[in-house]
């Protein structure tokens, strides 16, 4: 067989496969309506998707890799979701943001994603649902929490109930073609530190502006040729601007974590973590004996974040994530001692460990 034979064969079964994917992908939203009408209550359901995508990766017997095939079947169903339920997600805007990427990362591309000036915005309109859903940055690895996240997630009465790590990579864009004519650098603070050996090795000499956002930032680059931008690829292809430089974040590893904040709690998927929020007297000890029923219990402490209280000077309130869902007899027992043991408990939710 000639290779021009052999290719016209090699696409023949594609088309078949193709064919046999798309009786299967229709059969998988029909299913998916039927599943939808007999639910009772809430139609997204974070446990089955995380429990659907890890699975998929366990039996992917290759060759694309687990991360290919997970994103395939993440954007397979959001699609069915969407015959069940569309859904509305309030995001840290404006359009452009790692924010949005988180979102569409975590939900697929099927729900209407809603940018909010503010991180008070989105907790705001989930609870006042004319959103389902919400998405808030809560730390990044180089820079640290985000306060106003931890602060609202302490004040409000929403829930927890997924959470989105997204690799941040930085890039330096311009409408023009080069750096020529470079007279300024625009981004939010917290990307400007994240960059800041970067800039000082190769553009010392340029002033640093900080700006509300990284999409902000791309939007005056696109408006002024004089100024450069650093904001993620999305802020890019949004704006039209060039990438002069990729990957320019000094920590190749940076990363952000980001919240799913919602009404309702997530059911128990077999790989979760919980989050609260608790303080305790300022004594000797104190802080060992809050911690002491985790460690009794077995249960694995993965965060623990202090935030001052808006109660008194020197007085902290502390985050603390840990493995295992709220509905665990072994969680259960560590929440009833802990919450014996301190002056505020409050949990915040129990959600999937992030699946993609
Ligand atoms: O299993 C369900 O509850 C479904 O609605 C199906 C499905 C899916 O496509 O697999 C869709 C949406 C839910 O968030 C979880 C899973």
């Amino acid at each position: 067989m000639s290779e021009e034979q052999e290719l016209l064969k090699l696409r023949n079964e594609i088309d078949a496969i193709d064919d046999q994917l798309l009786a299967s992908i229709s059969r998988r939203g029909q299913l998916a309506q039927r599943v939808g009408e007999i639910k009772q209550g809430n139609i997204y359901r974070p446990e089955r998707e995380a429990q659907v995508l890890r699975r998929l990766a366990d039996q992917n017997p290759g060759p694309l890799p687990s991360v290919a095939v997970q994103r395939i079947f993440r954007e397979l169903m959001s699609a069915c979701l969407a015959l069940e339920q569309p859904l509305k997600v309030a995001y840290l805007g404006p359009a452009g943001t790692f924010s949005e990427s988180a979102s569409r990362k975590h939900f697929g591309s099927a729900p209407t994603f809603m940018p909010m000036l503010a991180i008070d915005d989105v907790f705001r309109s989930v609870e006042a649902g004319s959103v389902d859903y919400g998405v808030v940055p809560v730390e990044n690895s180089t820079e640290g929490a985000i306060g106003r996240t931890l602060d609202l997630l302490l004040l409000n009465p929403l829930k927890i109930c997924g959470e989105v790590k997204l690799r941040i990579h930085q890039h330096l864009m311009s409408k023009a073609d080069g750096l020529g004519a470079a007279r300024r650098v625009y981004s939010h603070a917290q990307s400007l530190a994240q960059c800041q050996e970067w800039l000082n090795r190769n553009l010392p000499s340029l002033p640093r502006v900080p700006v509300a956002s990284n999409a902000e930032a791309a939007r005056l680059a696109a408006e002024d040729p004089e100024s450069v931008a650093i904001a993620g690829e999305a802020a890019a292809e949004l704006y039209g601007l060039n990438i002069l430089a990729g990957n320019i974040e000094d920590d190749p590893n940076n990363t952000t974590r980001f919240l799913v904040i919602c009404q309702h709690d997530a059911g128990p998927s077999g790989k979760d973590k919980t989050s609260l929020v608790c303080s305790t007297p300022n004594r000797a000890g104190a802080m060992h004996r809050l911690l002491q029923p985790l460690a009794e219990h077995g249960v694995s402490m993965t965060k623990l974040q202090s935030r001052p209280a808006r109660s008194g000077l020197w007085e902290y309130v502390y985050y603390i994530d840990f493995e295992g869902h709220q509905s665990e007899p072994k969680v259960i027992a560590a929440l009833a001692d802990l919450e014996h043991n301190a002056s505020f408990v409050k949990v915040l939710g129990s959600y999937p460990v992030a699946a993609l």
